[in-house]
């Protein structure tokens, strides 16, 4: 379920700039930042002008957030420290891209990943989601205790690269997993100029150079043997042969190759990361566990999870929803102003970087009951509990920008969650540690122990 179809935020914003002292609370920064912007805005409202070692207008306020990506979305752009870092690891595919370049690619890649053609997709999230549930038999039977987070990354990033590169995928796995970390790692790294620089001789730095020169390697070999006979109708596929309409262009090896990078990185992350947090609320959550456990029996009976069968599962889709909310992956986002811009009657100059934390919009007391609490019935569609809150939940991003997977993702998540539900319950081990941090994505810091209780019935049995 996306929110509901409405254009203007309901609600206007009608408080004032606040200008907390300078360097107030920067200390923060380097503890977890979610927390950091938690506090400015807890002691001063939605909408600060702060001023630090790296400065910015902090936006918490649906009817703001909604005019920078969309109504006034022309003038900023991802120009700013945070994205500069990801630019150096993934280039400049779609996540990065700008202007007329990041038009051209949006255009050429949207239909490719538009509800219809994800669907062909369905059978590979499937059998990855059953293959590692099988793996797992021997970890339910002896009871053992496993940090379920390293597993929903493993499955995501295999439905990932299987997607992108079928089997070439399988022979690679290892390689792909130790790239995706080193990646990773950098990504995670204070967004400072000069260590940012990958022409800075930092371990971090130069081990993403050998990775990424590797990635390229390894990818220019299946360029080459699909452009040799053997082309396949993976993504990668689809990618070497999808047409510009108005120019007959297709991308270039190294548009791919970045493309590819990007997506995989952030696609994989993002929903391996959802899930473990399903994980987490559905074991301090029971009755919702068994509500999802009951839908999911009615639905499927004791057969495997199919394709039809999607659009039945209503209460699944809510309780992912809940955890977006609670726990967006991607929970801060940022942009940098092109030209001068007002914002609220607000003058901002060119080159000034406004933010927001989906963490605290997707929290805010004045468009959620409680907020946070764990609720999938706020995300009822026939009933929502907080009418007004839709440009309150935006997971995805919203407006041009918004997330080009999310089709995808919704589908990857309702598929392992039914997959894995079906067979096992997921508890909690007493021995797991729970702390949230907020990297590039919010994760809890330690992962997330668990145990597998095996129910009675196994589907396709
Ligand atoms: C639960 C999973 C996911 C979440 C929460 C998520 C979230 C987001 C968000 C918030 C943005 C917008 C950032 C902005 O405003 O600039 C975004 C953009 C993007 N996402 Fe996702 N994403 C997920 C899964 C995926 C997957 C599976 C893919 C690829 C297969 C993907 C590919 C992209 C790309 C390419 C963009 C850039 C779009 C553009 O700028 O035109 N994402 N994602």
């Amino acid at each position: 379920m996306t929110p509901r179809n409405t254009t203007e935020p309901e609600r206007p914003f009608t408080g004032r700039l606040a200008e907390p002292p300078a360097f107030h609370h920067q200390w923060m920064l380097a503890g977890n930042p979610a927390r950091f912007f938690e506090r400015l805005i807890r002691e001063h409202g939605d909408f600060i002008h702060y001023r630090g070692v790296i400065g910015f207008h902090l936006i918490n306020h649906p009817a703001l957030v909604h005019q920078v990506l969309k109504n006034t979305h022309r003038h900023y752009d991802k120009n700013s420290h945070v994205y500069n870092r990801f630019r150096n690891a993934f280039g400049d595919g779609l996540v990065t891209a700008e202007g007329e370049s990041w038009k051209r690619q949006r255009k050429l890649l949207q239909p490719i990943f538009g509800p219809a053609s994800i669907r062909r997709f369905f059978d590979l999230m499937r059998d990855s989601a059953t293959g590692a549930t099988e793996r797992w038999s021997g970890r339910a039977a002896n009871g053992e205790v496993f940090n379920i987070a390293r597993d929903m990354e493993r499955l995501t990033l295999e439905v990932a690269g299987r997607a992108f590169f079928s089997q070439a995928f399988d022979r690679t796995a290892d390689r792909i997993g130790r790239w995706t970390l080193a990646i990773n790692r950098y990504c995670a790294i204070p967004p400072l100029p000069v260590i940012s620089d990958l022409r800075f001789p930092t371990p971090l730095n130069l081990r993403l150079r050998r990775v990424l020169s590797e990635y390229r390697e390894f990818l220019r070999d299946l360029i080459r043997e699909r452009m040799t006979g053997d082309m396949k109708d993976d993504l990668l596929g689809v990618l070497l042969t999808t047409k510009d309409e108005d120019t007959g262009e297709v991308m270039s090896e190294d548009e791919i190759a970045q493309e590819v990078l990007g997506m995989i990185i952030g696609g994989h992350e993002s929903s391996s990361t959802a899930l473990t947090w399903i994980w987490h609320e559905l074991d301090r959550h029971p009755g919702v566990e068994q509500r999802l456990v009951e839908e999911i029996q009615a639905v499927c009976g004791d057969e495997p999870l199919t394709l039809e069968k999607i659009p039945q599962l209503k209460y699944a889709n809510m309780v992912i929803q809940e955890t977006l909310r609670l726990h967006p992956p991607f929970w801060f986002e940022n942009r940098n102003t092109i030209s001068d811009v007002e914002l609220a009657g607000v003058h901002i100059p060119q080159g000034s970087m406004v933010v927001f934390s989906r963490y605290s919009l997707q929290r805010h007391p004045d468009f959620w009951d409680s907020p946070d609490e764990f609720r999938p019935a706020r995300f009822d569609p026939d009933q929502p509990e907080n009418p007004e809150s839709s440009h309150a939940h935006i997971p995805f991003g919203s407006g041009p920008r918004v997330c080009i997977g999310r089709h995808f993702a919704m589908m990857e998540l309702l598929v392992i969650l039914t997959t894995v539900l079906q067979r096992y319950r997921v508890i909690v081990d007493s021995s797991d540690r729970h702390e949230m941090a907020a990297r590039v994505t919010m994760v809890p810091k330690y992962g997330l122990k668990v145990r597998l209780e095996p129910r009675s019935s196994t589907p396709g049995r």
